[in-house]
């Protein structure tokens, strides 16, 4: 079987590594045409996997239509903020019968809508999943073990995609849960990049515990003002992924926040990670889709003042401890 992978950074490669152990045959591109040459030349992603061997039956393919042509599955592995654009390109080159599996995680800034939603916009007729967890690139591509969630309203989809994924040391669930497995994925950034600031600012496990638990406790609300399942939060797209980004030092979203509560600017921090940092666009649209719909979010709100209004961390953080008291089962819906 060949598959498309259309995005060739850490977590495009990553995928593309696990799949081709499969013995599937992998046609990656990416917009950047130095790392495909890096692929095909050196079998090495220099830029954003250094160190992991790229399989022979990995092509790096310089025409996006190429890729396409007689792949059963596409795989979106670029930024959130780059799907809508993606989708635009592909679409005069796929088929009905390619399905599209989405790993991008963020909502979008001008419409606020989740990236399946942003995909089925431009693919109504194909099936489409959502694969989501606790995953980092550097830990996939090093056959470390991971769990992970495969998610579609349609069970075969979700099925099919389990096994084209699953290996002895990727083990893959199905959800049919769509709207809370991508929340869970997107919004743990927020969650993330709040973690970070804290261990920058110089606190403590306490306060990253806190900041995690009264997080699932916000992401859930979100999702479930959404329509999602609550359940899902307490799933490895929710508390799972939620786990990993806060607590990984391969996190790129802590990384920039630990930056961040060092004191470096959003734009200092970012370019130091040097990768996609998810967090902050999600956290813009998450703060607006909040609001819009009357979800309480109170980290979230704090952390859009720091990151787009110049509030300074430290400040943020005692005005979460000086909010209203609450109880914490009875106010659950509120905040
Ligand atoms: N890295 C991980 O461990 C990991 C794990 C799970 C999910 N994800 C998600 O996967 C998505 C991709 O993340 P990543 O870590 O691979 O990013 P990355 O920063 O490693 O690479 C991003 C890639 O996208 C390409 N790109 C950037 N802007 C683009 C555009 N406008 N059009 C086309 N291509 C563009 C870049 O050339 C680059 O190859 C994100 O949504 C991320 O949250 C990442
Ligand atoms: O490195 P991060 O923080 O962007 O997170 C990557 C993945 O979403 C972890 O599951």
């Amino acid at each position: 079987m060949k598959i498309a992978v259309l995005g060739g950074g850490s977590w495009g490669t990553a995928i593309s590594v696990l799949l081709s152990k499969k013995g599937y045959d992998i046609n990656i591109w990416d917009r950047n045409t130095v790392l495909i040459s890096d692929i095909n030349e050196k079998r090495e992603n220099l830029r954003y996997l250094p160190g992991i061997l790229v399989p022979s039956n990995v092509y790096g393919v310089f025409e996006i239509e190429k890729a396409l042509k007689d792949s059963k599955v596409i795989v979106i592995a670029v930024p959130s903020h780059a799907v809508r654009e993606l989708c635009s390109r592909i679409l005069p080159f796929v088929d009905k019968e390619q399905i599209l599996v989405s790993l991008a995680k963020g909502i979008e800034n001008s419409t606020l809508l989740r990236m399946s939603q942003v995909i089925n916009e431009f693919f109504p007729n194909n099936r489409v999943a959502v694969l989501s967890g606790p995953s980092h690139a550097e830990e996939v591509s090093r056959d470390i073990p991971t769990a992970i969630v495969a998610a579609s309203i349609d069970e075969d989809t979700a099925n099919f995609v389990q096994d084209v994924f699953m290996t002895p040391k990727f083990r893959v669930y199905t959800n049919k849960d769509v709207i809370g497995v991508e929340i869970g994925g997107a919004v743990k950034n927020i969650i993330a990049l709040a973690a970070g600031i804290s261990d920058g600012l110089g606190f403590g496990d306490n306060t990253k515990a806190a900041l995690m638990t009264r997080g699932i406790s916000e992401i859930a609300r979100l999702g479930v003002a959404l329509g999602a399942d609550a359940l899902t939060f307490a799933g490895l797209s929710g508390i799972g992924d939620l786990i990993v980004t806060c607590t990984s030092m391969h996190s790129r979203n802590r990384r920039a926040g630990i930056l961040i509560g060092q004191g470096k600017n959003v734009e200092e921090a970012v370019n130091e990670v040097k990768m996609v940092v998810e967090g902050i666009n999600t956290t813009k649209s998450t703060y607006e889709l909040a609001n819009k719909i009357g979800v309480e979010m109170p980290i979230t709100t704090e952390l859009y003042k720091v990151l787009f209004e110049g509030k300074n961390a430290k400040y943020a953080v005692t005005e979460l401890m000086l909010r209203d008291k609450k109880d914490e089962i009875k106010d659950v819906n509120q905040n």
